[in-house]
């Protein structure tokens, strides 16, 4: 099962509790602290705009309470003839209002700055973390769900970012206005709360709803991507097209977006109407205090300044109020998501180094050992390779011959290490693999799979990918091509080495499977690896290509450990011993002769081949 095959695996999602948001709200400061890392000084500065501009609306409404009462006196008392101070005030509060404005816009774009960096910085921690993991860590699909979210999450972080910055700015906007009521009134914040606790209440009820729905629907969502992907890519064009199968990938599609549709329309639906109600409520609240507000400016208690400071301050209050506990929602969400990525990035991979690793032997003397060697692929219940006993010597070239899903490919891989031994364990020089040098063992390993990546980018990048350090070295490059009969490819296309390949990108070039291998191959002679695996990756190549390959490549790798896998006899006769493979478990073991005296599987599946050609 491959990971696109378990993208139909659900997580179990259990409701979130008001608990666990408030535990969720701890990883904030870890937030903030990748925040500042992005850029300290765009950190800065953008909260110290936020803490000015949150006195501003204060101020203006003091401001405009004075030049009404200014106003008022002008116009009853006629002592009063000099208008000064009312266009002193006019003129205060014109400045506030543009500072108002330019702070908003100023903090609106350094949120957009901080934002994109932050997430462009995310993005590459993710990319530098998943490198970090182990081959079947991505093959497992709970795995696969938490590097997804922790991906998509990445630009709501940024969101999430400018909120928790909004709330305090409003919390420190609303304690300024709290002040301003205080004093004339303290009773009307406790109205203030009334009128607003049931929506924030009912905004928590439906966030959490929302969360576990979204949470819940992350394998389907996956799916519903890969689906879009099937249904209109170039590389899927071909068989689309063919096996007329568009109508099957539109048809799944369907039915797992309607059934997305259905869940949110639902959800949506009872929001807005539960929402509708509690700003009712707390339209209620305000209207009440507005009534006792003019009540007592009536009786000649508030004065008319008074008036419209009180209700301006309660309006703005209650708007303030509203948005801190819907954002508080809002932002313990943000938290609980990046509790995904936070997990994410504590996922430690199990193949590591060792505290204090040998150095790789240069050259090896005695070669591989695989002693009992057994290995299963989490969540399978079968042995991939079981009790496998031989030595790979040194200098050694060893074919490894099985039916398909005999274990040959995991065998290499785990000479490799890309996954351990589940038990037994593989001796170089005598020594477990585990003890040596991780990147100095991959540096000497020399890896070509058949599934190899076809990059699309130039010639010359896509052969230096075999060890990118010597990207810019064209001598290396143009001589491992040449090893690998990819040269002469290279000087027939328009760009030589610089030809774009694939069909992705402008002035791309396609090749055909076999002239891919040739460019996937040379991959391996880009760096002195003492030990080559070449896993099928000759399979297209015709038959005269494949011959010449591996002709050379007996030369090229005279006094190096190599490891072939093929399907061709042809092939695999030139090896200096053959390992028979069947159900992950060695069957026999020899050279091409002794298998063939021997008569057993390899005699019978050589004859079988050989009765083809006949
Ligand atoms: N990532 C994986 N997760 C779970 N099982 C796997 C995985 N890869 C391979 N297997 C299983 O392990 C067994 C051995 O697979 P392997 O790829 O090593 O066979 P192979 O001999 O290389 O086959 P082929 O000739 O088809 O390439 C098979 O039964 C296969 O289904």
């Amino acid at each position: 099962m491959n990971s696109r095959d378990r993208m139909s695996v659900k997580s179990k999602i259990a409701p979130i509790t008001l608990k666990e948001r408030m535990t969720a709200l701890r990883n904030l400061p870890a937030f903030f602290k990748l925040v500042w890392h992005t850029s300290p000084w765009l950190t800065v500065i953008n909260s110290l705009l936020r803490i000015a501009r949150s006195a501003l609306p204060l101020a203006i409404l003091y401001v405009g309470k004075l030049i009404i009462d200014q106003v008022v006196l002008l116009s009853t008392d006629k002592s009063h003839t000099s208008h000064e101070y009312l266009w002193e005030l006019v003129a205060i509060e014109f400045g506030l209002a543009i500072l108002s404005d330019v702070l908003s816009r100023g903090i609106t774009l350094l949120d957009t700055l901080l934002g994109d960096l932050f997430a462009n910085e995310t993005s590459v921690k993710i990319m530098q973390h998943a490198a970090t993991l182990d081959l079947d860590q991505f093959e497992d699909a709970i795995f696969y769900d938490k590097l997804e979210r922790a991906r998509q999450q990445t630009v709501g972080r940024t969101i999430l970012l400018s909120q928790v910055l909004s709330q305090v700015q409003d919390l420190i906007t609303m304690g300024f206005l709290a002040a301003g009521l205080m004093v004339f009134n303290p009773w009307l914040i406790l109205l203030l709360l009334v009128a607003v606790v049931p929506a924030f209440l009912g905004e928590a009820y439906f966030n959490d709803k929302s969360y576990v729905l979204t949470r819940g629907q992350t394998s389907e969502r996956r799916e519903l991507d890969y689906l879009r992907y099937l249904g209109a890519s170039d590389e899927t064009a071909k068989e689309v097209k063919l096996f007329d199968l568009s109508g099957f990938f539109i048809e799944r599609f369907k039915n797992l977006s309607d059934k997305f549709y259905i869940d949110n329309r639902k959800l949506a639906t009872s929001r807005s109407v539960w929402g509708s109600v509690f700003a009712m409520i707390g339209s209620a609240g305000y209207y009440a205090a507005y009534v006792v507000i003019i009540g007592k400016a009536i009786t000649g208690s508030l004065s008319i300044g008074d008036l419209t400071f009180l209700a301006g301050s309660f309006r703005q209050m209650r708007s303030l109020l509203e948005g801190v506990l819907t954002r508080f929602t809002s932002v313990s969400q943000g938290a609980i998501y990046l509790r995904d990525l936070f997990e994410f990035f504590e996922i430690k991979p199990r193949i590591t180094q060792a505290a204090h690793p040998r150095p790789f032997p240069n050259p090896i003397r005695e070669g591989f050992v695989f002693e009992n060697v057994g290995f299963r692929y989490t969540h399978s219940n079968q042995w991939a390779n079981r009790h496998l006993n031989f030595t790979l010597h040194a200098g050694e070239k060893l074919a490894l011959v099985g039916e398909n899903g005999a274990g040959k490919t995991t065998l290499v891989k785990l000479l490799a290490r890309l996954y351990d031994p589940t038990e037994g364990r593989i001796l170089l020089d005598g020594y477990d693999l585990r003890e040596y040098d991780l990147a100095a063992l991959r540096m000497n390993t020399g890896i070509i799979f058949q599934d190899y990546l076809r990059f699309q980018m130039t010639v010359a990048q896509n052969i230096a990918v075999g060890n990118i350090v010597e990207k810019e070295n064209r001598e290396l490059i143009i001589s491992s091509a040449e090893q690998s009969l990819a040269d002469p490819l290279a000087q027939r296309l328009p760009g030589k080495y610089d030809q774009m390949l694939g069909r992705r990108f402008s002035q791309g070039v396609e090749l055909s499977g076999g002239e891919w291998q040739k460019i996937a191959l040379a991959r391996a002679y880009m760096r002195e690896a003492q030990l080559l695996i070449l896993d099928e990756p000759t399979a297209a190549l015709d038959a005269r290509a494949e011959y010449e390959v591996f002709q050379r490549f007996a030369d090229l790798t005279k006094g190096k450990s190599a490891v072939l896998i093929s399907h061709r006899f042809s092939t695999v006769r030139m090896a200096d011993r053959i390992l028979v493979l069947e159900k992950g478990m060695l069957l026999e073991i020899g050279s091409h002769e002794t298998l063939l005296q021997l008569n057993g599987r390899y005699a019978e599946l050589f004859h079988l081949q050989a009765m083809g050609y006949r």
